[in-house]
């Protein structure tokens, strides 16, 4: 038999959102870090939205500007020089292709493992200034996923504070991936209403337990509130934006939940330009309930156990907008009620 390639128009096309109100949504809370009341604000943030910016973060802007830079100096250049660096298997640079498993968007970008605090010696290095740049973002996101999973611990009482971020910045070497989007503006949307847009990265959740992401001030970004509405995320140079990934519900037995997020490129002239750290542990940790949160209540655990590389050889066999949890929920407890309905 004879498989003819897709081709490169159609899948495009296929990328094409009907037209849709872009309604940008002022109720995202942002979580200043050097305020007192800053742990009990991320978990009132993660439970409500599982999504949320934080502002006083110490992080300095010259750290995020360099890497901006060295990342548009990246994507602008051949894509000879580009392709260099791929393709995507699942580090390296990609373009359009998302994951193994079919996904696609209108988006091109670099996939990068991180060794503690450093870009991988496995991941491909397009140039040493973006490897620097990409090094000194790196520790600072770090630092930045320590602060908010101990305020995580804190304000829900978990102790000891270090529990949650040791799983991702502990001694052991953890699972840390870092990815660099770019969103060029769609020649497909050329003439078309302004609220037509194409799906740059398709809905999804992250499976890390955090994942912090920053963007420049073209906006795209959409997140799905608890009712199921999407909305649009008005951009913030200034600030972070931090996602609930799927570890932190389990750990958190459901009482965060992850955020379904995804990309539209819309009908702009500036490219959309995002960088992301996903805070994942080391392979062999357990992901479970916290016995803390599930003491003196009468929850039951939500899932089974399962460690961070069961979960993610899972993932990756995935199509990106599944639900990666459903396999690893507890199987329903079998109660004197539902057996009088069987019998
Ligand atoms: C389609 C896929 C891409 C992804 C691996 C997967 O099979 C399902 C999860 C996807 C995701 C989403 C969040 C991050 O961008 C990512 C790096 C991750 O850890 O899980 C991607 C994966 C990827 O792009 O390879
Ligand atoms: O590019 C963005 O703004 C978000 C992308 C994203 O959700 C991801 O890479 O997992
Ligand atoms: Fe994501």
């Amino acid at each position: 038999m004879v498989v003819l390639a897709k081709p490169a128009a159609l899948e495009q096309i296929t990328l094409l959102r009907p037209p849709e109100p872009w309604e940008s949504f002022s109720g995202v809370p942002a979580v200043d870090l050097s305020g007192p009341d800053a742990a009990a604000d991320v978990v009132r943030a993660c439970e409500r939205f599982g999504f949320f910016s934080v502002v006083n973060h110490g992080v300095p802007a010259g750290v995020v500007d360099r890497l901006e830079a060295e990342a548009v100096r990246f994507f602008a250049s051949s894509q000879a020089e580009k392709d260099a660096s791929g393709p995507a298997d699942p580090f390296g640079y990609g373009s359009k292709r998302i994951g193994r498993n079919g996904d696609m968007g209108w988006v091109e970008y670099l996939l990068l493992a991180i060794e503690r605090d450093t870009l991988s010696k496995a991941s491909p290095a397009p140039s040493t200034a973006l490897r620097d740049a990409i090094n000194a973002y790196v520790g600072a996101m770090r630092g930045l996923a320590r602060t908010v999973l101990e305020m995580v611990a804190e304000g829900l009482g978990v102790s000891p504070r270090g529990a949650l971020a040791d799983m991702v910045t502990g001694d052991v070497a953890s699972d840390q991936v870092f990815r660099v989007n770019h969103y060029p503006p769609c020649p497909l949307l050329q003439g078309l209403p302004p609220n037509c847009s194409v799906t740059g990265f398709g809905e999804h959740t992250d499976p890390q337990l955090v994942s912090i992401l920053h963007s420049n001030g073209t906006p795209g970004l959409q997140v799905a509130l608890h009712d199921g509405r999407w909305v649009s995320v008005p951009p913030n140079r200034d600030a972070f934006f931090v996602n609930v990934g799927d570890s932190l519900q389990v750990l958190t037995n459901g009482r965060l939940r992850s955020v379904r997020h995804r990309v539209v490129a819309g009908n702009g002239l500036k490219s959309r330009v995002s960088m992301i750290y996903f805070g994942g542990p080391p392979l062999a940790q357990r992901i479970a309930p916290l016995p803390q949160l599930l003491a003196g209540t009468q929850s039951l655990p939500l899932y089974r156990d399962f460690t961070w590389g069961e979960y993610k050889k899972a993932a990756y066999r995935s199509r990106l907008g599944d639900n990666r949890l459903a396999p690893f929920e507890a199987p329903p407890v079998a109660t004197p009620d539902a057996d009088r309905h069987r019998s």
